[in-house]
């Protein structure tokens, strides 16, 4: 019989940025305004590689709890032993390093994407966090929208017919008239010491939708990794500035093709007027994604029949009142970290880690193409406690 006190998971927030702030804030909104009853979330700790004084003003910017300890390293925070799980919020140039700092110390983990800088490095993690018996998942929070469950949904069961192609792009309009874009070549967004560029801030969620319809999608059994064939224009950095990516699955006979950059913009008007985002297409008709890719606010259903039949369904976010109508859509994700820690799950089935290193293989192969070459201190897959990324520098 199911139990009607909910599951609560502890929390422990590393690093103190923008996104940071949006989950957090995304934590603390009541279960009950996506009808959620069997967990819930606690934020128990926030760390700062600056200073304390950051962690204890993150509390006030989320208003969070006065109860949360504030720590100005991460290493005390991995050490907190009321913390369950720890989410990690920094740059893709620190996340091996910190997810790792946290697995050694005892911690589970929902690591932010893109998920490491390298392919070897995800390998490493998901050995440490097998080793130790502890839950490892990236932070794909797109995947557990009620709209992608849907989808995957109405793929597999053959409401389009037989799906053959799926597009997907997410990019960015930042061109200036002077050829620079609207980024300093410090903003992480383009700086190589900060694993930059598009491909992995933003053409990973176009290969979100390539492998959640294409991939994740194919029988256990009949599991294909992509061939990948790819193209970069680099920006003055050095980073990847528009990146194109084929990912054939012959053996299915399906092609993907995910897109992004930093030029212009999938979505120019910020209405969709644009039109999809992403196109999933079947031998009946194909499943069409308002932009943007990372948090789709409706799909269609587009019929290859005689009448021209479209539904379109809207999936608006749940907003809590109670937290001056917030509502981002990361609940999700920390409500299935929630359900696998109760059920003694180390992967999410939505997420395995099968999938995320397939998707860093094919990052991987894409860099190499593109020839983007990152510094060794965000490579390495050794792991180091006391590097920069886990001090700070301090
Ligand atoms: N899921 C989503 O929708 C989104 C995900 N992201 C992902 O989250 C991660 C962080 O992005 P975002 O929050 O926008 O980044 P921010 O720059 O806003 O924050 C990053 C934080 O990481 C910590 N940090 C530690 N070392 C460094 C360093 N050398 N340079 C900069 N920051 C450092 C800092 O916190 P402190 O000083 O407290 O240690 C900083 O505030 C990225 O991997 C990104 O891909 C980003 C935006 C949206
Ligand atoms: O994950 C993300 O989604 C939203 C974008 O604005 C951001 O750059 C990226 O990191």
């Amino acid at each position: 019989m199911a139990s009607s006190t909910p599951y609560t998971l502890k929390w422990g927030i590393l690093a103190t940025g923008g996104i940071a702030k949006t989950f957090a804030k995304d934590l603390l909104t009541d279960p009950a305004i996506r009808d959620v009853s069997d967990v819930r979330h606690e934020i128990v700790a926030v760390a700062s590689s600056t200073s304390v004084d950051s962690a204890a003003n993150f509390i006030k910017a989320i208003d969070g709890p006065s109860s949360a300890k504030t720590y100005g390293s991460y290493a005390e925070l991995v050490a907190d032993p009321n913390v369950d799980i720890v989410y990690v919020a920094t740059p893709h140039s620190h996340h091996f390093q910190n997810a790792m700092l946290c697995l050694e110390a005892g911690k589970n983990v929902l690591c932010e994407k893109a998920l490491t800088v390298t392919a070897a490095q995800a390998r490493k993690l998901v050995a440490t966090a097998k080793a130790k018996n502890l839950f490892l998942m990236e932070a794909v929070w797109t995947r557990f929208f009620p709209l992608s469950i849907k989808i995957r949904e109405l793929i597999t069961s053959g409401a389009i017919g037989q799906v053959y192609r799926t597009s997907a792009d997410l990019s960015f309009g930042q061109s200036k008239p002077d050829g620079s874009l609207g980024f300093d070549d410090s903003n992480r967004m383009v700086n190589l010491d900060l694993a930059g560029g598009a491909l992995l801030d933003l053409g990973i969620y176009a290969l979100t939708w390539v492998f959640q319809t294409l991939y994740h999608t194919q029988p256990e059994e009949e599991k294909e990794a992509p061939k990948v064939v790819s193209a970069i224009n680099k920006y003055r950095t050095g980073a990847d500035e528009q990146t194109s990516i084929i990912c054939q699955f012959p053996k299915h006979g399906l092609m993907g093709i995910a897109t992004t950059g930093m030029r212009v913009a999938t979505d120019p008007d910020g209405k969709g007027s644009a039109g999809p985002a992403i196109r999933i297409q079947g031998a009946d008709g194909e499943i069409q994604v308002m932009p943007q890719a990372y948090r789709p606010p409706q799909y269609r259903i587009v019929k290859k029949d005689s009448a021209g039949t479209v539904e379109v369904v809207d999936c608006p976010i749940p907003t809590d009142p109670k937290r001056g109508g917030w509502g981002h859509g990361m609940f999700w994700e920390a409500d299935e970290c929630a359900r696998c820690l109760r059920d003694g799950k180390l992967e999410s089935a939505t997420i395995p880690w099968s999938e995320s290193i397939v998707i860093m293989e094919t990052m991987d192969q894409v860099l190499k193409q593109g020839d983007v070459q990152y510094p060794e201190v965000i490579t390495t897959d050794v792991f180091d406690p006391k590097s920069p990324l886990n001090t700070g520098g301090k």
